[in-house]
């Protein structure tokens, strides 16, 4: 049926001759190919790409007489991805056009999102050739290499007499590591003007494109990893590379910023192969720790006075990026978990998944730095994936809706 489906669409790919709109803000949807596995179980492919940003979900349904149908449901975004996308076309039309607004003095954020084993590492961090990752291939090393240099020494820029520096931390299990200097153990700390400091993050001075390569691949090579019943190599941690652009003056002063953030993956605790205590900690954390981003996008929609970034190490290390100055920032929050239990409420008015798993909403979550922020949603192809990839998606969807409304 998905077969006779698509041969009825006009489908319309994004190539890397069409033209990139400038966007204050950019939320687009990758889907990545069926993988050996999924092939092997002879998994169905679910997901469409007619382009011009549309996505399809087909889902099998039946009718009460029996008879089978096919429920297909669109969605809109700024790009939409097939799965012959190559890192290099979902990096010009995502987080390309931010690099400059770093060079303007502002804080731009992007980050990977979508259900373990989507592909949010190897967009970010870089095509896999088998176990090996190709760290010159990802979004981390194009955005902090190539176009930062080209700029630099533009003549728009060069007058600035800035200098580019690389840091590259994770958090994992609510405490920073720092992956340029051996997984030290590094804390975060508030100063008397509440700027939060990351206390001895090395910070590493590049003057070429390899130099940011090597720190990628130095600092991938030391992410802490898991495994999931999606990703025998799941990054189990958020990993933040910032690129950062400082005038070469004595105090070496703070110019702009690109956080570029490779999210952990959203699973509930069935979703992982393993249910020691550890891992069942490290999911919880990563739960813990995405719900702390919403509720501080939630307070911001509020314009409450009150931002909760206290509430867990990812929301208080990107807190620049809430309330920075320069990062004009706004949330859209919207709750849309998908499960055959549907949503319940709990006690303290948080929708949960109604299986039980204790997983709180927050793949509905979205969190947006205008004028900065891509968010990259991807998505897996198969059926079996279909209920996170209609979470991943009805999140990116419904904020979409918002902005239409609120800008
Ligand atoms: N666009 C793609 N093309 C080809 N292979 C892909 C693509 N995206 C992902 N993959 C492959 O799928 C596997 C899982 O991808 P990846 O590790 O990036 O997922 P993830 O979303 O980061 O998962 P987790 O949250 O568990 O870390 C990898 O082996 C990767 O090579």
């Amino acid at each position: 049926m998905i077969q006779d489906f698509r041969e009825t669409l006009e489908v319309i790919p994004l190539s890397s001759n069409s033209s990139v709109e400038p966007r204050r803000i950019c939320v687009c949807v990758r889907k990545r190919p069926l993988n050996k596995q999924e092939m092997n179980k002879k998994e169905i492919d679910v997901v469409s790409v007619p382009g011009q940003g549309a996505l399809l979900v087909h889902e099998p349904r039946q009718k009460v007489d029996l008879t089978k149908y096919l429920d297909n449901q669109a969605f809109q975004f700024d790009y939409s991805f097939d799965e012959s996308a190559t890192n290099d076309l979902v990096y010009k039309f995502t987080a390309k056009p931010l690099v400059q607004s770093m060079f303007e003095g502002g804080m731009a954020t992007c980050f990977a999102y979508g259900q373990t084993g989507s592909g949010k590492t190897h967009t970010m961090g870089g095509d896999f050739t088998g176990k090996q990752q190709n760290s010159s291939k990802g979004i981390y090393a194009f955005a902090g290499s190539k176009t930062v240099f080209a700029l630099l020494n533009h003549r728009r820029f060069s007058n600035l007499d800035l200098s580019v520096y690389v840091s590259f931390f994770e958090i994992y299990n609510g405490k920073v590591y720092d992956l340029l200097n051996k997984k030290a153990k590094l804390r975060v700390l508030e100063d008397e003007r509440q700027q939060v400091q990351v206390v001895g993050l090395e910070e590493v001075c590049v003057s070429t494109a390899e130099d940011v390569v090597k720190l990628i691949q130095l600092g991938s090579a030391c992410r802490t990893s898991g495994q999931t019943s999606a990703n025998a190599n799941s990054s189990r941690s958020h990993a933040v590379l910032q690129v950062v652009l400082r005038r070469n003056d004595r105090a070496t002063t703070l110019h702009g910023k690109f956080s570029l953030v490779d999210l952990a993956g959203n699973e509930r605790g069935t979703d992982v192969s393993s249910n020691d205590r550890n891992t069942l900690v490290e999911t919880a954390e990563i739960n813990r720790s995405l719900l702390a981003l919403k509720e501080c996008i939630r307070s911001l929609g509020k314009n409450s006075d009150h931002i909760p970034f206290r509430m867990s190490t990812l929301t208080k290390v990107l807190r620049d990026s809430f309330i920075g100055e320069k990062s004009r920032t706004c949330m859209v929050c919207v709750c849309g978990l998908i499960s055959s239990q549907g949503l319940i409420e709990n006690d303290k008015h948080q929708r949960v998944c109604g299986c039980g798993c204790g997983c709180v909403c927050v793949s509905s979550t979205q969190l947006v730095f205008p004028f900065v922020a891509p968010q990259i949603a991807m998505v897996s192809p198969g059926m079996a994936s279909c209920e996170y990839t209609m979470n991943t998606l009805r999140y990116a969807d419904r904020f979409r809706f918002r902005l239409d409304f609120d800008f």
